[in-house]
């Protein structure tokens, strides 16, 4: 039997779940497969190595006794068949850089990082294809309403696995679907990209009608006219519609604006409170995507002429602007307009 090896980059709360959900696959599935987990910190992967655990990102879980931790970035992608990358999309292309000479032909690389490059503007599959060096169908992309603890604790989940080639996708389905986690193909690779991306920053701004008390017709209104935004730019950028009507943009949306998992959503309230960016990110242990990647959203609907006034007014915020309160007045005094354009 041939032995599949992948190697997971990251073992932040996604990395280390996403390694779970392989190795539960292997398990299910009698495949041979070997998962090597990258940590930064040595804390972390001996914890992982000796305890099966990883208590700063998956608390209590108990991770499979076949995920094997490492420090060494070289060696965990060495002949590699798969690579998942979980990084902060700031951090990603300093460490595709330093694998890009490691890889083997015909490696799949497998993104799980819902964000933009913020001096590109570039999706990460994007940046992954460039950096690396290979065809944009070896990149994979996987996202969807994924919150990492709720899918440690393996409570049902489906998710999206997009490729531009299909036959990709479905490999990497075969690889991450256990008993509670289902994934579906899609060749949208934009759609579920920017779906992943500005979902980040509209939960934002709903956590900030959180942080100033206001209720769910606040919310309600703030999800719906941002779902409406991000299919304006996703479509502008060559997604399609149903992409964003399906888990990677509305039912991401929903999990994230929901749930007091979203570290975005969290972000949001504390800004709503009247929180500093700084005093944010140093109070969060963990990455809230949406902080970083808001400008180069807007920068980027700008260069395509796209109306995106939600994730503008939450940029404002960012970079001290426009304060919470100001913003809902600001919101609703556009110029009158149809919901749905004729
Ligand atoms: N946590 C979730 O529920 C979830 C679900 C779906 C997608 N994602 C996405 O997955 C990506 C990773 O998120 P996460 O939740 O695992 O983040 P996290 O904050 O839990 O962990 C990030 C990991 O990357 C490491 N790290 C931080 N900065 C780094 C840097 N500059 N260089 C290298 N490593 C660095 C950290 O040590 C940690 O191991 C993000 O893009 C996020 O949007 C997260
Ligand atoms: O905790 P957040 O806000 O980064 O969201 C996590 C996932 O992206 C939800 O699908």
């Amino acid at each position: 039997m041939t032995v599949t090896k992948i190697a997971v980059l990251g073992a932040g709360s996604w990395g280390t779940t996403f390694a779970k959900v392989l190795a539960d696959c292997a398990a299910d599935t009698d495949a041979e497969t070997v998962i090597t987990l990258w940590a930064r910190r040595a804390e972390v992967a001996e914890s992982i190595n000796d305890e099966h655990l990883n208590p700063a990102y998956t608390r209590d879980i108990r991770l499979p006794a076949s995920i094997q931790a490492t420090t060494e970035l070289l060696e965990a992608v060495r002949d590699a068949d798969m690579i998942v990358l979980a990084v902060p999309a700031q951090g990603l292309r300093p460490h595709l850089t330093q694998i890009k000479d490691e890889l083997k032909p015909g490696v799949l690389v497998v993104s799980l990082i819902k964000g933009l490059e913020r001096e590109t503007g570039l999706r990460m599959s994007e940046v992954i294809a460039e950096e690396l060096v290979i065809a944009e169908d070896q990149v994979v992309v996987v996202s969807g309403p994924n919150l990492a603890m709720e899918i440690a604790r393996q409570e049902p989940t489906a998710s999206v696995v997009a490729c531009t080639n299909e036959d990709n996708a479905k490999k990497v389905v075969s690889y991450c679907n256990p008993s509670y986690f289902r994934p579906y193909t899609n060749t949208d690779v934009i759609g579920v990209e920017m779906g992943g991306v500005v979902k980040n920053v509209i939960a934002l701004a709903v956590g900030m009608c959180d942080g100033q008390n206001l209720g769910d017709n606040s919310k309600a209104s703030v999800i719906t006219r941002g779902l409406a935004e991000t299919t304006r730019l996703a479509l502008k950028l060559g997604g399609r519609a149903e992409t964003l009507a399906g888990l990677a943009g509305l039912g991401d949306l929903v999990a994230t604006c929901a749930s007091p998992l979203s570290r975005n959503r969290t972000a949001g309230r504390m800004l709503g409170q009247g929180k500093t960016v700084l005093e944010i990110q140093t109070e969060m242990k963990q990455v809230a995507e949406g902080m970083k990647s808001a400008k180069a959203v807007t920068q980027v609907a700008r260069s395509n002429g796209v109306e995106m006034p939600i994730c503008e007014a939450v940029v404002r915020v960012l970079e001290d602007r426009l304060v919470v309160k100001d913003m809902a007045n600001l919101l609703l005094s556009r110029d009158l307009k149809a919901e749905v354009r004729p």
